[in-house]
């Protein structure tokens, strides 16, 4: 098992596959990109499935796939298909642009739960946002995923001044459709993101949420990355993600894996355990365990504390290194 000093145990893999993406969200990447992983700084897919085999052995029994846009990384159903033969519960976020033509061969390989990204329903400022101009798509990813009866939940990064005022919009596709609606808190990761300047917190968005649904119910104890509410009679759910004011550490069951290869016990580390070169100097399965078993008994208590103990200015240049 994976235990952490604080007693957590870490269940949960959130895997990002490649930092490239076919958007360029202006909370997560410059408009120029980043300096792209080459394709040999990248963990292969047998390196993947070798480390999430001894990964499944200790413990881990959830794997998201994530990145930048995971639908970019070639072959990806390969991946999955491996990746399903050692977990019981396989999930991704994706912009969902490239979903429709893979939904099929993921299903059948056992991938039933998206996490889709759309921050606004308006077209124009789908466009303003990501920079690019694929509303429709992503629109159609999220009604196909529903129509087949899969596992939805629409991810929100609100930002204000930017999309603070569609709010209830999004609400309102909670009424007759089985979708959890999750409004994120933007996390600043560099200190040139902007995201700063545009950032409302936990407490501002509940706020907003109840002048217009006073009835809302909060649904779960603390967990996961959401508090999740639901307004009475709705099909769906609503949930806000204190992705910044993380206040939901003391259950954190969370592990990464970045396309590069390193291990990560926290969104907000930035010096996690690189396994690229160890894998390819060959260690020794058991020194590598126990490598990961020392590296995860480490994490902090909390994102705070790991941000203070380890960040040293601008070490990010894209949330697309670390998956979010
Ligand atoms: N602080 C913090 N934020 C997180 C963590 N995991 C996810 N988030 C935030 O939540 C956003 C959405 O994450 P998703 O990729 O949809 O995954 P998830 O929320 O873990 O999804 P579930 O497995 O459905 O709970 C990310 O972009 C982050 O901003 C975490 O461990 N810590
Ligand atoms: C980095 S993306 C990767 C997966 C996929 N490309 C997507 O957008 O769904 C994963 C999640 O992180 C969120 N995200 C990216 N940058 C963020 C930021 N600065 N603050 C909060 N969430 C962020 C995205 O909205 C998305 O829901
Ligand atoms: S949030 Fe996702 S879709 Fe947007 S730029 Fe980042 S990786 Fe790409
Ligand atoms: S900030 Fe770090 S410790 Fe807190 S929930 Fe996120 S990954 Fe876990």
């Amino acid at each position: 098992m994976l235990i952490d000093q604080h007693g957590r145990q870490l269940t949960y893999l959130r895997l990002a596959v490649t930092d490239r993406c076919n958007l360029r969200c202006r909370y997560c990447m410059p408009e120029e990109g980043i300096a792209f992983a080459p394709r040999e700084a990248l963990l292969n897919y047998d390196e993947i499935l070798f480390l999430c085999g001894v990964l499944a052995e200790m413990g881990v029994t959830k794997v998201r796939l994530t990145g930048g846009e995971p639908l970019v990384r070639r072959d990806l159903p390969v991946l999955v298909r491996g990746l399903g033969e050692l977990f019981p519960r396989l999930a991704m976020t994706t912009n969902g642009i490239l979903l429709p033509r893979y939904l099929d061969e993921l299903a059948a390989a056992g991938l039933t739960t998206f996490n889709i990204s759309l921050d606004t329903l308006r077209p124009e400022r789908f466009f303003q946002i990501t920079r690019r101009d694929n509303y429709t798509e992503t629109l159609a990813a999220l009604d196909l995923v529903v129509e087949r009866g899969y596992r939805a939940k629409v991810n929100v990064v609100v930002m204000r001044g930017v999309n603070d005022d569609e709010l209830v919009d999004f609400v309102e596709l909670t009424r007759d459709r089985p979708l959890d609606v999750r409004f994120i808190e933007a996390m600043p990761f560099n200190d040139d993101d902007g995201n700063h300047d545009v950032f409302l917190s936990y407490d501002a968005m509940l706020r907003q949420l109840l002048e217009t649904y006073p009835t809302l119910e909060q649904t779960t104890a603390q967990g996961g990355s959401a508090v999740t509410f639901a307004v009475p009679g709705y099909r769906g759910k609503v949930a806000i993600i204190p992705a910044y004011s993380r206040s939901l550490c003391g259950s954190c069951d969370r592990l990464r894996l970045t396309p590069r290869g390193t291990m990560l016990n926290c969104l907000y580390s930035t010096q996690g355990l690189e396994l690229l070169p160890l894998l390819r100097a060959g260690i020794p399965r058991d020194e590598l365990e126990e490598l990961i078993r020392q590296y995860v008994h480490g994490k902090y208590a909390t994102g705070q504390e790991t941000e203070r103990r380890e960040q040293q200015g601008n070490v990010f240049a894209s949330m697309t290194s670390i998956g979010g």
